[in-house]
């Protein structure tokens, strides 16, 4: 299979921060790849680094069989970056004829209008849009000129349930043609919801590299969630939460605590065990991270 980008042990420090430690990944064509972590893991310096907006310290990033600084290869890239200026004054069809203007091989202005639910509002100026139709538009012009690989950072932040389908519609669109996405997300839900493969990244380091069912499977975490007035010292608990009354532990081994619980003699209701989710398992790898560390 085609690698379209890669970073062979790529580190990035900013002054005293290492963002990135050591980082080796390869984006082949056609997948639909979603990087994951928490606040600060590295996931933007990534992307940027595929996309030629910052250099590494260390390591080698390669993107299109090129250099990504190069202009000629970033051509055949698409970009949402999480902030993003449009010129306020343009109409949103304007902005859409002037960025694919710098593509030879532009999708058609409608089609790309109608994938990302904008059709509507070609007309208006950029300056009269709401934040979350700014953001549709700015993840939309990333497709405008076919792009091989289009890289999306934090794509539907701020973005209400309509707004955020609308755009995962569009991206579906592109990847079902064989195109190929990178996406980060704090949405769990999001990189369930699209992507193939999970990257879990937590302190500048690769943590699990795989699919979301792998993933998964890896820390091979199960919730337990009660009812309880008092949750006695139970072994095996990985992490434990408190919802409106109810507690949600996550163990590797559920019946074990099943039994430990029953052997506490503390009285409970609504037992209730479910398989982790994406979230549960992504907090137990980096919290397992945390505890080598
Ligand atoms: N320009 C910069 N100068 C100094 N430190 C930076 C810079 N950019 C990022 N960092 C630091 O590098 C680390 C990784 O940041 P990065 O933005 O890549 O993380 P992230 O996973 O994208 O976080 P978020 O989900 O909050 O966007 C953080 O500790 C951040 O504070």
């Amino acid at each position: 299979m085609t690698t379209l980008a890669r970073t062979v042990e790529v580190s990035k420090r900013y002054g005293e921060v290492n963002a990135l430690d050591g980082v080796s990944l390869e984006i082949e064509a056609g997948r639909l790849v979603g990087l994951l972590g928490p606040n600060g893991a590295g996931k933007s310096t990534l992307v940027n680094l595929f996309v030629g907006l910052r250099k590494p310290t260390k390591g080698l990033v390669e993107l299109l069989g090129g250099n990504p600084s190069d202009p000629r290869v970033r051509q055949g890239i698409g970009v949402t970056p999480q902030e993003t200026g449009l010129p306020e004054a343009l109409k949103v069809g304007e902005i859409v004829d002037f960025v694919s203007s710098h593509f030879p091989k532009k999708l058609d202005k409608w089609e790309l209008l109608d994938r990302f639910g904008l059709r509507d509002l070609a007309k208006r100026q950029v300056g009269g849009l709401s934040g979350g139709q700014k953001r549709r538009l700015a993840v939309a012009l990333a497709f405008a000129g076919r792009p091989r690989i289009v890289f999306l950072d934090e794509p539907t932040t701020g973005l209400d349930v309509e707004a955020r389908r609308a755009l995962w519609e569009g991206i579906r669109a592109f990847h079902a043609e064989g195109g190929t996405v990178v996406l980060t997300s704090h949405y769990l839900e999001e990189v369930e919801a699209l992507a193939e493969r999970v990257v879990v990244i937590g302190r500048g380091k690769v943590l699990a590299d795989d699919t979301i069912q792998a993933v998964r499977g890896m820390v091979g975490v199960r919730r337990v969630s009660l009812s309880v007035a008092e949750l006695p010292e139970l072994p095996g608990v990985v992490s434990a939460e408190r919802v409106e009354g109810r507690h949600h532990l996550l163990t590797p081994d559920s019946d074990r605590l099943v039994l430990d619980l029953v052997a506490s003699g503390v009285a409970f209701a609504d037992l209730e065990i479910s398989p982790a989710t994406l979230e549960d398992a992504f907090l137990a790898i980096t919290s397992k991270e945390t505890v080598d560390v």
